[in-house]
C-alpha cells in the first residue's frame, strides 16, 4: 500500500512550508530560559461513522516521522536504511481523517473537504459537527487541532477517497466492536492519541447502547 522503495535524510530547508524551527527565550521567576520549538500548521480531524454499514471510517498512510521514530528507537540509522530489515509498513498508522489548516477557508469547510478527499464522502458542511479542540505535541509544537463528528451513509459516497495530489491513503472501516478493542487493549497500529480520543468520544457519546 505504501509503495516506498528508498529512504534517506537531508537538512531542513529554511523555507519549509510545513515546519519552522525556533529558539524561544523567556524570563520565568527571574531566570532566563529558552525552549526549542517547531511552528507547524493547525489541523482538523473528523470522527466518521457510516450509519448504513455501522462502521467507523479511518485512514491508513505511511508517516515518515513514525517510521523514523521506530527505526531510531531500535538503534537503526534511517539514512539509506535497509528496507528489508525495516519494512516501510512499520511506519503506517491508523488515524482519523485529518488535514492541515493551510488554506484561506473556514475550519469547518476544510473538515468537509478532508472527508471528501481522503474518504470519498461528499457531505454538506452543515453535517460536520464540531466536537472539541486540543493541543498536540505540547513540548515541541503546541498546535491546535479541532475534532469534528460526521455521520455518513453509503449514498454520500462519491469517490473511493485516497487523498489528493501524491497522497497514498487507504480507507479502513472498523466495526464498533473492533474500534472498542483498539482503545481497550491498545493496538500495534501506531494510532496517534487524537484517533484514540476520537474513538473513546464516539463510544461514550454516539455508539448505540447495548
Ligand atoms: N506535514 C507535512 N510535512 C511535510 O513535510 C509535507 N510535505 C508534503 N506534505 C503534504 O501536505 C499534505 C498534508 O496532509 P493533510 O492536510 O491531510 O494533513 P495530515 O498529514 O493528515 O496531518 C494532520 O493530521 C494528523 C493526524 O491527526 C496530525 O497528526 C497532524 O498534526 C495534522 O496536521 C499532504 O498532501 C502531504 O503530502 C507535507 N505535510
Ligand atoms: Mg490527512
Amino acid at each position: 500500500m505504501e509503495q516506498i522503495t528508498k529512504v534517506w535524510l537531508g537538512p531542513l530547508p529554511a523555507d519549509s512550508p510545513y515546519v519552522k524551527p525556533f529558539r524561544f527565550y523567556y524570563v520565568q521567576n527571574g531566570k532566563e530560559k529558552n525552549w526549542d520549538l517547531l511552528k507547524v500548521h493547525d489541523s482538523v480531524s473528523i470522527v466518521l461513522y457510516n450509519t448504513t454499514r455501522q462502521k467507523l471510517i479511518f485512514v491508513k498512510q505511511f508517516r515518515p516521522a513514525v517510521f523514523h521514530g521506530i527505526v531510531t528507537t531500535d538503534g537503526g540509522n534511517v539514512d539509506n536504511v535497509d528496507l528489508k530489515k525495516y519494512p516501510p509498513s512499520l511506519g503506517c498508522t491508523m488515524e482519523l481523517c485529518a488535514g492541515i489548516v493551510d488554506k484561506d477557508k473556514s475550519w469547518n469547510d476544510i473538515a468537509r473537504e478532508e472527508v471528501l478527499e481522503e474518504c470519498g464522502y461528499d457531505v454538506p458542511v452543515e453535517r460536520v459537527e464540531e466536537v472539541m479542540t486540543y493541543r498536540s505535541g505540547v513540548g515541541s509544537q503546541g498546535s491546535k487541532q479541532k475534532m469534528y463528528y460526521c455521520e455518513v451513509t453509503d449514498a454520500d459516497k462519491s469517490t473511493s477517497g485516497g487523498g489528493v495530489d501524491d497522497e497514498l491513503i487507504e480507507v479502513v472501516e472498523l466495526s464498533i466492536e473492533e474500534a472498542r478493542k483498539m482503545v481497550q487493549q491498545g493496538s500495534d497500529n501506531n494510532s496517534p492519541p487524537s484517533c484514540l480520543l476520537g474513538v473513546m468520544w464516539f463510544l461514550m457519546n454516539k455508539a448505540p447502547k447495548q
